[in-house]
């Protein structure tokens, strides 16, 4: 659907936005941009959508190119900026069906579609409510809906769970589900780590405009330590395999390889009752990443 190479932003008075950023997204695919404030995503997708024009590098929608055929590109993307829509005069079903029919949906079918995104949503109850008196969260998701009211074979969502309460977040992140279940593409960015490792696929995580990483959550974390921590008054002599060990109060956590988690267990077991062996989220290792020496000396070499 979307294959980007080596593509490069740099704006004007010199800031490289993006530097030699390579990426595809296939139907059927959820992907994650994950970055640092600055780290250059929304530069990304407003290069594919054509509001940003790349410096250098290619990008392929459906074989085709969206900077030389801008129009096109919009018919065949569904765009949610991070800026809040402007939503004056309109109801948020009105704006909802308003943006369908702009996106070329037949009277009935964006009428049913945006009730049926009312409900899944739960914003029902602020449906035929003027978009100057919506609370932000709801004006975000009618801003989703709005993206997503006649979708595009590729959509992309730029931090589209900002301001939204954790239930409708849940609700929200069902949808980007369903698109992939559709046969779209949907590439999102977003810095809600924990709740996006269950809803996407793959991820790419930019620094200072370079991709630093890139792969599904598992593939990211295989490597990463595990913890395990255990309530004990005294520290017990470590195992070999212990990579580390930290004590805050009465509770001592233990970095894990992988493959030694059997051993963990036992070894805490003989110990104590009160221990439990987390496995490594997506946000550990986005963390980890973020602290890695390595990462920032590839990113100072941006020249
Ligand atoms: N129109 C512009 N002109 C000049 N510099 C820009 C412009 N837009 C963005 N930048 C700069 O490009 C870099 C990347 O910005 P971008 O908005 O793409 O980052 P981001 O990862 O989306 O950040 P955030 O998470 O804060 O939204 C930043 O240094 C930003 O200041």
């Amino acid at each position: 659907m979307l294959r980007i190479d080596n593509l490069t932003k740099v704006y004007r008075r010199g800031v490289r936005a993006n530097a030699d950023i390579s990426l595809e997204a296939a139907a059927g695919e959820v992907i994650g941009l994950l970055g640092h404030n600055g780290a250059g995503k929304s530069t990304l997708l407003g290069q594919v959508v054509g509001l940003v024009r790349p410096t250098a590098g290619r990008i392929t929608l459906l074989g085709r190119d969206p900077v030389a055929e801008p129009a096109w590109a919009r018919s065949v993307c569904s765009f949610q900026p991070q800026a809040q829509a402007p939503l004056m005069g309109v109801t948020t079903r009105q704006a909802i069906e308003i943006a369908g029919r702009i996106r070329g949906g037949g009277h009935r079918a964006v009428r049913r579609r945006t009730a049926e995104l009312l409900a899944a949503l739960d914003i029902e109850e602020w449906a035929d409510r003027p978009g100057e008196r919506l609370s932000g969260g709801v004006r975000r998701l009618t801003a989703f809906c709005m993206a997503i009211v006649e979708p595009g074979g590729l959509v992309m969502l730029d931090e589209p769970t900002n301001d939204v309460d954790p239930v409708r977040r849940r609700l929200l992140w069902e949808q980007v589900r369903a698109l992939a279940a559709d046969g779209r593409a949907v590439v999102l960015v977003t810095h809600n780590i924990a709740e996006a490792e269950r809803a996407i696929d793959r991820v790419v995580v930019l620094r200072h405009g370079r991709v630093t990483a890139a792969g599904t959550p598992a593939t990211l974390a295989a490597g990463h330590e595990m913890s395990l921590e255990l309530t004990l008054p005294a520290d017990p002599p470590l195992p070999s395999w212990a990579l580390r060990a930290d004590r805050a109060g009465d509770r001592l956590t233990v970095g894990v390889a992988g493959p030694d988690a059997h051993l963990a267990v036992a070894w805490a077991r003989s110990l104590t009752a009160r221990y439990s062996l987390n496995p490594v989220s997506l946000e550990d290792v986005y963390l980890a990443l973020s602290d890695d020496p390595e990462v920032d000396r590839d990113a100072a070499l941006v020249p």
